[in-house]
């Protein structure tokens, strides 16, 4: 991968996410919905360029577009080098498309300000690394929290819905006993079901995963898989998984190929 997903330590400063989420959760519409609404992703005509020496410049991205509803879990496969990374990078907001549109949740992220895709960022998209990027001196449970400890605007209820919210999720992938645990003192597996569910506190419409099981054996491997799509419809997420192993492509509900930088169904 030579694209760079940074880490999602940027805050919403409009909405803490603990609060956005209590907020969904409480008014139902965190409910799984593939039945054709608007997507929670759209991609239009999407064309990524880098500059490329002598040649001018790489087409990363050639054309894109699609749509990934809620609830619904795509796997995007493809040659190295052929746009995947990119693909992810774009929809997450982290890198400006050369034209085309990204719409997460209704916004247009090309048309927000920076501050506002921030704010959108917080709220609608949740991206998981290949490697658990968790910060080794915060326990499972503060890793889920961190943000709304970090938002000075956060009231004592944001902060309690927070910690609810995270117990649930941590109890959710069975991990609510290893809740007061550091990194160190989790398997590979353990810290990889942190990362997924912290990538969901503020129950994100967007769940971007760049190849989550490259740093798992087979069978941890097929465990994540089959939970990242039971949280995504449980999560009502639309999730989208680049993935280098065909193996898993049977747990999700669609298959993206990139070749070139163009996606050929
Ligand atoms: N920051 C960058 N500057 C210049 N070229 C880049 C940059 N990031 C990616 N590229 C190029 O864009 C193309 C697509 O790269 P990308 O990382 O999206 O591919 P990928 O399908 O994710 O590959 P892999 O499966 O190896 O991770 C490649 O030719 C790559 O060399």
């Amino acid at each position: 991968m030579t694209t760079s997903l940074a880490p999602q330590t940027d805050l919403d400063p409009m909405r803490t996410p603990a609060a956005a989420a209590a907020h969904r959760i409480a008014s139902g519409t965190a409910a799984p919905d593939d039945s054709g609404g608007a997507p929670a992703l759209s991609v239009r005509d999407l064309v990524l360029e880098y500059p490329d020496g002598e040649r001018g410049v790489l087409r990363a991205l050639d054309e894109v577009s699609l749509d990934l509803h809620a609830g619904t879990f795509t796997a995007l496969v493809g040659p190295s080098g052929s746009g995947k990374s990119s693909l992810l990078a774009v929809a997450a907001g982290l890198v400006p498309p050369t034209s085309g549109t990204v719409t997460v949740a209704g916004r247009e992220l090309t048309g927000l300000s920076r501050t506002e895709r921030t704010g959108l960022r917080g709220r609608e998209i949740g991206v998981i690394f290949q490697q658990p990027n968790l910060i080794p001196s915060l326990t499972a449970a503060e890793q889920l929290e961190l943000s709304v400890h970090l938002d000075r605007d956060a009231t004592r209820a944001d902060r309690k819905a927070a910690r609810d919210r995270a117990m649930a999720l941590l109890e959710r992938v069975d991990l609510a006993d290893q809740a007061g645990k550091r990194p160190h003192q989790l398997s590979g597996g353990q810290r990889q079901r942190v990362n997924i569910v912290r990538a969901l506190m503020a129950s994100p419409a967007l769940l971007l995963v760049d190849e989550p099981t490259s740093a798992l054996d087979r069978e941890r491997s097929a465990a994540v898989v089959d939970l990242l799509g039971a949280l995504t419809r449980d999560e009502g997420t639309a999730t989208l998984m680049v993935t280098h192993d065909h193996e898993f492509l049977a747990a999700t509900d669609r298959t993206l190929n990139m070749v070139d930088g163009r996606l050929t169904d």
